[in-house]
């Protein structure tokens, strides 16, 4: 069964079409969505919640109808919003025990499960400190415990990485990519930034102005190319100059050659005139297109981490 499934979904304000007859299946597992800024990601993700209405069209979420069983599904998923939402005064550990009791939880079992989940996302002393005084960072992992610590089935992040330095977004992505590994938990995660979800989602779903674009596996995006990454160990211009006396298609990427394959003896043609040359093959491998190149000149405002 599908976590997600909408089907013709729509909504309008006044003056736009945020989703138009969206129709998409979302199986279990890490699954990006990504489109650019004004896309209709936080849109998509409110009507699933059943905290907005769609104009026309239907969603599910583990199952359940968005407009018959909004409750339902809240008590089974977990939400990380996009914008800053925190109370200044209140430590994590205090917000998210209030969040856990929120849920259901009982005084003990809500206290045991926030210490545990500050632990997962990283937060140790600084728990017991008013949040005001938390770095950006701070403040995305207390949003991501709190969406945790009621053991949701499924939980949607919307744009977690925003505003994070590298480091802190490479963190924050492997702890994501976790949420599902350590826990078995579905996870939903929406960015502008197709490079970051490139590296930790199973499917990737693209949407733009509202339209999806595409949906696949990520292996299918970033599927291997009609061309081969060569690397030597010196002598790259003069490899480059003799694989094109021998008839190949070469462009240098820095380093890296990449030379179109024509035929089966491509790797073979490679490999002697490299030997011939004199130096070694470091590298010689098809080539994979990134998920951004896919969508060059696509979806021209969808861009690569
Ligand atoms: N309550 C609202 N009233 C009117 N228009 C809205 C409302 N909420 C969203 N929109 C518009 O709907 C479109 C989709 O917005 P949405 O927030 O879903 O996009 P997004 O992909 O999440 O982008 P962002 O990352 O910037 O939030 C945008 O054009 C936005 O201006």
């Amino acid at each position: 069964m599908p976590v997600i499934a909408t089907e013709d979904l729509t909504k309008r304000y006044p003056g736009i079409t945020a989703l138009d007859r969206l129709s998409v299946e979302i199986e279990p597992g890490v699954v990006g969505l990504v489109g650019a800024n004004g896309a209709g990601k936080s849109t998509l993700i409110k009507i699933l919640l059943g905290l907005s209405e769609a104009t026309s069209g239907r969603a599910s979420v583990l199952g359940l109808d968005t407009v018959s069983h909004g409750p339902q599904i809240r008590g089974q998923v977990g939400y990380m919003p996009e914008h800053d939402c925190l109370p200044a005064d209140v430590s994590a550990t205090e917000f998210v025990v209030h969040m856990a009791r929120m849920s259901g939880l009982p005084a003990d079992a809500a206290r045991e499960r926030t210490a545990d989940i500050l632990r997962h996302v990283g937060l140790y002393e600084e728990r017991y400190r008013p949040i005001g005084g938390y770095s950006t960072g701070m403040k995305q992992r207390v949003k991501l415990a709190q969406a945790l610590v009621h053991d949701p089935q499924l939980v949607m992040l919307d744009e977690p990485t925003n505003g994070l330095d590298p480091v802190g977004r490479d963190e924050m992505l492997a702890l994501i990519r976790r949420i599902h590994t350590d826990f078995g938990i579905a996870v939903l995660v929406t960015s502008h930034l197709l490079g970051e979800l490139e590296r930790i989602c199973d499917h990737v779903v693209v949407i733009d102005a509202g339209v999806l674009l595409r949906s696949s596996a990520t292996a299918d995006f970033t599927r291997a190319s009609e061309q081969l990454a060569v690397e030597v160990t010196a002598g790259t211009e003069a490899v480059a100059r003799a694989l094109t006396a021998a008839g190949l298609t070469v462009s240098a990427a820095g380093q890296i050659l990449v030379v179109e394959i024509t035929g089966e003896d491509t790797y073979d043609v490679v490999r002697d005139t490299v030997a011939d040359l004199g130096h070694g093959l470091l590298r010689l491998e098809p080539r994979r297109h990134r998920i951004a190149e896919v969508f060059e000149g696509g979806a021209a405002d969808v861009s690569a981490a």
